[in-house]
């Protein structure tokens, strides 16, 4: 069996003496998209925050995460490389659009660098020429699509997509479903993507 992808090996999270799941065992495979399903309250944000490392101490855990055979246990969250995307993702209001993009890429890269992946991104969403714009004055379309552009720029192992597309409406919605589903394919990554929609269905679907 190959340890590439994203592993989770028989997780158990509870809070406050309540077990939410137990024996959770998932295995997604690079240019996997799985999608994670279940009642308010099941635990699937919980299960998200486990996964890159923020989750509350107050938790009681077990089980373990593994990235491509690394164990993500004793690493901090910005030593994961996890890329998320929340229904909530917030641009930063202060920069333009290119700044956002450009503020995620990893250090060490040269200022040319830095632009010519800022721009790729650009056109990779079809908002070329929108890099001086302010994101107030974005649709919540392309919000979205410069918000995923952004965690992906960050070079991610993985990606983590919590109800990003929950505010939108339908017709809409499937468009960037569409646009993220098969950037993240173009990338080879794992993703788990948690939905109360059926139409997010994507190569598996798991309920909690
Ligand atoms: N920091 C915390 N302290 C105490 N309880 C918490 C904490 N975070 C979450 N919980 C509880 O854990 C349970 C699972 O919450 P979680 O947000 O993971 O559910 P969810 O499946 O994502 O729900 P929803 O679909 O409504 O977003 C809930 O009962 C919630 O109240």
């Amino acid at each position: 069996m190959t340890s590439a992808g994203l592993i989770l090996n028989d997780v158990r999270l509870a809070i406050g003496g309540r077990t939410l799941f137990d024996g959770l065992c998932l295995c997604i495979a690079p240019g996997e998209i799985v999608t994670l399903m279940g009642e308010s309250g099941s635990g699937k944000s919980s299960l998200i925050a486990y996964i890159c490392g923020s989750l509350d101490t107050e938790f009681d855990v077990r089980g373990s995460v593994t990235l491509d055979g690394q164990d993500m246990g004793p690493l901090p969250i910005e030593r994961r490389r996890i890329g998320v995307m929340f229904q909530d993702d917030v641009l930063f209001a202060h920069m333009s659009v290119g700044e956002n993009l450009a503020f995620a890429v990893p250090p060490g890269v040269t200022r040319s660098e830095r632009q010519t992946r800022v721009n790729d991104a650009l056109v990779e969403a079809d908002l070329d020429g929108f890099a001086a714009r302010n994101p107030a004055t974005l649709s919540g379309g392309q919000k979205a699509r410069v918000a995923l552009m952004r965690a992906l720029l960050a070079e991610p192992r993985a990606m983590l997509l919590d109800e990003p597309f929950s505010r939108l409406d339908a017709t809409l919605r499937e468009r960037v479903r569409n646009f993220a589903f098969s950037t993240i394919k173009r990338r080879n990554i794992p993703a788990l993507l948690v939905t109360h929609d059926r139409q997010d269905k994507s190569d598996h679907v798991i309920t909690l």
